[in-house]
């Protein structure tokens, strides 16, 4: 059997649209049992999500090597659908991942990335997810270009997941045609200031960065109105650091262990609906295990 492990994301980390991500420590598993006859897919994620050849990850497979054989497949997922955590981008590389191993393409983590991000049309889930942490990527239409954001060591990822999904589509829809150049010069140096900070170890001038994105986090305030109700409370409390993750509508709050402690609390208090945990990042993205 081979057991293919990838965890959740979250992209943006406010002013990174399209450019940031960061790996979280809850996973979809993807194993690969005996082949078939044809592609069965177990898995308990509801009736909307095939059991077929038409599964997502089935497909996406196929897409990168057309004959695979047919095996039995056993997806787990702890990574909710639609809301943000980049549920489709982790389903998409355990299909590409799959194919690699079942057609032996030798394909490096690379290349991976690269055909990732032309199905996904960003690197910021696919990034993270492959390679664990934080990362910043960029993707020319050709080449993906990426390097290691550096996370302090004790800051955790305060996570509200809503109860109601919101399609990344819907989401992207939302957003302006255009910005005028003084915006986007701001939006720019905003996340290239996060990313120093952030590598200086100076979480204190990243906190105040990751809730000043001018890209999309207003565009998509009508559809995410408890952004700013968790913004508001977390001042209350003296905590800054939040952000949309993804496309929404989980909001996440970066804060360090004490203070996000404190903040689950108050927002488990406020009985938004949904559920609100604690997450770490993860730092090894996918895996690969093999047994007889
Ligand atoms: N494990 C899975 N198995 C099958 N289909 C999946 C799986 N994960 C995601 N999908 C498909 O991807 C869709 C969600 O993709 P979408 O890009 O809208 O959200 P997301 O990836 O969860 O969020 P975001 O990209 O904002 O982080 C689901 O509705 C489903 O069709
Ligand atoms: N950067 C993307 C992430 C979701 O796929 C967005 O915000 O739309």
């Amino acid at each position: 059997m081979i057991t293919i492990k990838v965890p959740a994301t979250s992209a943006n980390i406010g002013p990174g649209f399209d450019s940031l991500g960061i790996a979280l420590q809850t996973y979809l598993t993807l194993e690969i049992h005996e082949e078939t006859a044809e592609w069965v897919v177990e898995h308990t994620m509801g009736v909307a999500i095939p059991h077929d050849a038409t599964h997502f990850i089935v497909a996406t497979a196929r897409q990168l090597a057309p004959d695979l054989t047919p095996h039995r497949l056993v997806v787990k997922s702890d990574i909710p659908l639609a809301r943000g955590l980049g549920s489709s981008s982790s389903a998409l590389l355990a299909g590409l991942a799959m194919a690699n191993e079942l057609a032996n393409l030798q394909l490096t983590a690379d290349d991976l990335l690269t055909y990732a991000t032309k199905l996904e049309g960003h690197p910021d889930n696919v990034a993270p997810a492959l390679f664990g942490g934080g990362v910043a990527a960029y993707f020319d239409g050709q080449h993906v270009y990426h390097a290691p954001i550096h996370f302090p060591d004790n800051l955790q990822f305060v996570t509200y997941i809503p109860d109601t999904q919101l399609l990344t589509a819907a989401a992207r829809a939302a957003l302006p045609a255009q910005l005028d150049f003084k915006t986007t010069v701001a939006a720019g140096a905003i996340g290239n200031t996060l990313i120093a900070a952030l590598n200086a170890n100076d979480f204190e001038t990243a906190k105040h960065l990751i809730e000043a994105d001018k890209f999309h986090e207003s565009a998509r305030q009508h559809l995410v109105p408890h952004l700013a109700q968790i913004r508001t409370l977390a001042h209350d409390l003296g905590i800054v650091g939040t952000y949309l993750s993804g496309a929404g509508p989980t909001v996440i709050t970066v804060a360090p262990a004490q203070a996000a402690q404190k903040l689950l609390t108050a927002l488990k208090a406020a009985g938004l609906p949904g559920t609100c945990q604690q997450l770490q990042l993860d730092t090894t993205g996918l895996t690969i295990q093999k047994e007889d």
